[in-house]
């Protein structure tokens, strides 16, 4: 595909994508959305989504949720250290992860899981025998009051809107490459969604470019859509010159950039960029991704639309499930031995 080697030129910022008419009736009204989420796929692999109907209250209310769990001790929290659970969910500790292999570990920790139905609703009762698979299975959350079921209960909420939202971006991926619309609904029936939330403290004094809040990377997912919590300046994109563009919060927005999964699928057509954030501000950071991949069992393989006899396959085809798993192990085993 010649747009492919001519959309080389590097981007300064970041598309704000109006998602209003999403799941518009009128057939080209969702049309002119793909086309907006197409260039930022081809040129940034990074967007902003407004009007993507998460209430504010969500998000906001996971991350307050959050902050009695972030307080407990460590050693309360390394009781779910999710380098004791076989499918990556529980807590990553501060520096346990290296994300950039020339860094020294990222100064963040988190909490991680996946599907689960929310309590009291039968109707979706039924997906979680959907979430076999190597990082299916149950999360682990931890014990305690009040205060930690509330920190189950507003996440869980939260996941929920936004693995809607990822559901509602499939589609218009499809049309954006060109694809029947329903191209993934068959490949997005079990969520393969795994959220978590972060936690970056100020990191003042010299500045030390190998320990930083989370180190240069690529998601390995089809997408991730992340909050960002307060107006605190730290995620940067790298452009194809080798700048890093900042990517502020914007109010009412949510970012989405694309992840490997997809950048295999697409023969790199669509970006998987290179991201990492540092926390300068002074004050304690949140931010929330949920990484959304195709079922497990999924074939990823380059796209017909995205080769040509000039631009031939680059990636031999691998199951989603599979290539994910290999790339959480190899974050995961690393760090172990860091
Ligand atoms: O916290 C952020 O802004 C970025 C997080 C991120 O890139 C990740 O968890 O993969
Ligand atoms: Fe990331």
């Amino acid at each position: 595909m010649n747009e492919a080697l001519t959309a080389n030129t590097a981007f300064d910022e970041i598309p704000i994508i109006d998602m209003a008419n999403a799941t518009s009736n009128d057939p080209t009204a969702r049309q002119r959305v793909a086309e907006q989420i197409r260039d930022a796929c081809v040129r940034v692999g990074f967007f902003y989504v407004k009007n993507h109907s998460i209430p504010a209250s969500l998000p906001e209310q996971a991350v307050q949720s959050s902050l009695p769990f972030f307080d407990l001790s460590t050693e309360e929290k390394m009781r779910y250290d999710i380098h004791a659970s076989s499918n990556f969910k529980g807590y990553n500790a501060f520096l346990s992860e290296n994300t950039d292999p020339e860094g020294r570990g990222d100064l963040n920790e988190g909490f991680n899981f996946g599907w689960e139905a929310l309590e009291g609703d039968e109707s979706e009762k039924s997906a979680w025998a959907h979430t076999a698979g190597p990082m299916g299975g149950a999360n682990v959350w931890p014990e305690g009051g009040e205060e930690m079921r509330e920190f189950r209960r507003a996440l869980l909420a939260y996941y929920h809107a936004a693995v809607r939202l990822g559901l509602k971006l499939f589609p218009l991926l499809a049309l954006a490459l060109g694809l029947p619309e329903d191209f993934f609904a068959d490949k997005t029936t079990k969520p393969a969604a795994i959220m978590r939330i972060l936690h970056y403290p100020p990191q003042d004094g010299p500045m030390d470019d190998r320990v930083i809040g989370i180190g240069a990377h690529t998601d390995y997912e089809i997408f991730t859509i992340l909050y960002q919590h307060s107006d605190i300046q730290a995620l940067q994109v790298l452009n194809s010159a080798g700048k890093w563009i900042n990517a502020p919060p914007i109010p009412g927005t949510l970012v989405v950039n694309l992840g490997d999964q997809l950048a295999r699928w697409t023969n790199d057509v669509f970006k998987s960029t290179v991201h990492r954030a540092i926390n300068r501000s002074g004050i304690r950071r949140y931010s929330i991704p949920l990484f959304f991949g195709t079922d497990y069992d999924v074939t990823v393989e380059a796209l017909p639309s995205c080769v040509s006899p000039g631009y031939p396959a680059k990636y031999a085809p691998i199951k989603a499930g599979d290539y994910v798993k290999s790339r959480l192990e190899a974050t995961y085993s690393g760090s172990k031995t860091a």
